[in-house]
């Protein structure tokens, strides 16, 4: 439904996406992870057809993106990283504008409206102002823009950012009902776990290259029996490789000023033991514990050899 070939975008000499070749199911929903400046809004924004491709290409639905923008846009909803001013419109005028761009009948248009304001719990916000909405209210209005024309493919870049807890718990919930509703969805995040929830794929994206994708499931399995433990001391560093090295319960090692940090499988007796090891070959330990595991960074670790083999 969604697919690219080699796709990529330069900037002068800023390589913002690079030979991007991604494959969305028809009726499942893809997150694209990455960190700021990753390439996530250049990816979506070529897809949208509002930013041109240096090299490459990419279809939805069959369509190619540059060739057949008009088709594309007639299949998409696309919700951009920022939005615009809104013009003293109320909630259900601003969906009316965009129903007419898309020459919904009037009847049609207001019956969808008022079902869709209600569905990302909106429905009696139909007469304020856009501009009055708190910004997890208008981001959620959005969602609502995006669907007015039942698009079979929607592009969300970043749909929670910046919304305060509350409102990214209200966005979750929208979110999910979207799953629900069978359509192609590729939506954008810099945070894994807020995807892990909703998407059936995972891909990250970095310095502008997909470095890996896997499902969900893979994902937080990879993750699940690994721990990250912090250890800060003292001792040469030869001493650290060979204590680390002999424990074969040390998945990944990266060393850290004083200190390293280990992505580690044993049981709670081994880690004694590991930390029992590291004193005896003569290692100042004075800090040992476990920090959250950052899921992203933990997938990455752990497929590092399969990034450098595609
Ligand atoms: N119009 C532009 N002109 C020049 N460089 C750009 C332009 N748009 C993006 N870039 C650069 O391309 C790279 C990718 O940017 P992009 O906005 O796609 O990343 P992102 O993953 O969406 O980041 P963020 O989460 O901060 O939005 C960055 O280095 C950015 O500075």
């Amino acid at each position: 439904m969604i697919d690219t070939h080699n796709l990529s975008k330069r900037y002068g000499r800023v390589v913002a996406v690079r030979d991007l070749n991604l494959s969305v199911r028809r009726g499942t929903v893809f997150g694209m992870v990455g960190e700021n400046g990753a390439g996530k809004t250049t990816t979506l924004s070529m897809l949208a057809t509002l930013t041109t491709p240096s090299s490459g290409k990419a279809y939805i639905n069959g369509y190619e993106v540059t060739r057949q923008a008009q088709e594309v846009r007639r299949c998409i909803g696309y919700m951009p990283d920022s939005f615009g001013v809104y013009d003293d419109l109320s909630a259900e005028e601003y969906l009316l504008f965009y129903a007419d761009c898309y020459g919904l009948p009037r009847d049609v248009a207001v019956r969808r409206c008022r079902e869709l304001l209600a569905w990302v719990n909106l429905g009696d916000k139909r007469t304020a102002y856009v501009n009055d909405l708190s910004r997890g209210m208008q981001q959620r209005l959005e969602i609502a823009r995006c669907l007015m024309h039942d698009p079979p493919v929607l592009i969300l870049d970043e749909p929670s950012s910046g919304l305060d807890p509350r409102s990214r718990i209200e966005m979750r919930g929208v979110l999910r009902q979207l799953r629900s509703l069978g359509k192609t969805i590729l939506i954008s995040s810099h945070i894994l776990y807020e995807l892990s929830e909703i998407a059936d794929e995972i891909g990250i994206l970095r310095g502008g290259e997909l470095a890996a994708v896997a499902s969900v499931g893979v994902m937080l399995q990879h993750a699940s029996g690994f721990r990250t433990i912090g250890i800060a001391g003292r001792g040469p560093l030869t001493v650290w490789e060979r204590v680390l090295r002999d424990d074969p319960q040390v998945v990944d090692v990266r060393f850290l000023g004083e200190g390293v940090e280990v992505v580690y499988r044993g049981s709670l007796d081994d880690q004694a033991r590991l930390l029992r090891a590291l004193l005896e070959a003569g290692i100042a330990v004075y800090q040992f514990s476990e920090r959250p595991t950052d899921i992203e960074q933990l997938f990455l670790r752990l497929t590092e050899r399969t990034v450098e083999e595609r």
